[in-house]
């Protein structure tokens, strides 16, 4: 299960989508169809929208999250139509909001068919509720979709590390972390109800970053890149 970061479809402050972007993203996620991989995607909205603003804009929260929704939908759109401009691949757009003039609805059953015949299943609009963001999909798709692991391909970031690294250059890069102490420190790389979940699941999560090229089949392939989430290793540092 990969999880795609809304802003990693986005290329710096430069506007919500760029095309060299989506299209670093969609080779990616080729790469690990091609080394073998049943691959599906839960697409975030960053780029677009989200819900948390809205106490700024003095709306409802769950308006504001049902925009981001769609911002998901529109990235979901985006992705598949350059996967199918850029292979022969099949691809399914699998929705949690009921859009079916564009996707399909999200049915566990569908997707997990779509997968044994190998085809990329691209799952967006969350979990269709509010007061959550992409990353508590994620891990939950992947548990019900019984997925190997969780990779969170992430924007501007390589890793994991002991503090957000925007706000402290002399944060350390975890190699290994628990769900434990992530849960304990509060990290807010990923969401706390998502890291929960992963924990009780014993689904392992890797972050590792859009920039650094091929990660995702590196980690793959047993490479040790980014950072792996699990409670069955030590905490441990680059
Ligand atoms: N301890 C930490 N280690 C790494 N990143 C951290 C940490 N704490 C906070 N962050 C921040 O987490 C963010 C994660 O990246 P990103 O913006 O891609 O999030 P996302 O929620 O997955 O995506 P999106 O909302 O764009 O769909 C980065 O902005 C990073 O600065
Ligand atoms: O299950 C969900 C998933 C997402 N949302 C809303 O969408 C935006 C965009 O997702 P990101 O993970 O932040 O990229 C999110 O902020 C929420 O507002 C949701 O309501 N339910």
């Amino acid at each position: 299960m990969v999880k795609i970061s809304g802003e990693a479809l986005a290329s710096g402050s430069s506007g919500v989508f760029s095309d060299d972007a989506i299209s670093a993203v969609v080779k990616e996620i080729l790469k690990l169809h091609d080394d073998g991989a049943e691959v599906s995607c839960v697409i975030g909205g960053g780029n677009i929208f989200r819900g948390s603003i809205s106490s700024d804009w003095n709306i409802e929260r769950v308006e504001a999250d049902n925009v981001g929704m769609l911002g998901t939908i529109a990235n979901g759109i985006l992705l598949r139509a350059k996967i199918e401009a850029t292979s022969d691949i099949e691809v399914r757009l699998m929705s949690a909001l009921t859009i079916p003039q564009i996707g399909e609805p999200y049915i566990r059953r569908r997707a997990q068919r779509h997968l044994e015949k190998r085809r990329i299943v691209l799952l967006c609009g969350g979990i269709g509720e509010p007061y959550l963001t992409t990353d508590y999909p994620s891990v939950q798709r992947a548990i019900e979709l019984d997925c190997d692991c969780v990779l969170a391909m992430k924007n501007g970031i390589d890793g994991v590390y002991e503090s957000d690294p925007k706000k402290n250059a002399d944060a350390k890069l975890y190699k290994t972390l628990t769900f434990e102490k992530a849960i304990k420190d509060r990290l807010t790389f990923m969401d706390q109800a998502a890291l929960v979940l992963a924990q009780q699941h014993k689904m392992r999560v890797h972050v590792v970053g859009f920039d650094q090229s091929g990660a995702a089949g590196r980690v793959l392939n047993g490479e040790t890149i980014g950072t792996t989430i699990t409670d069955d290793a030590d905490v441990t540092f680059y």
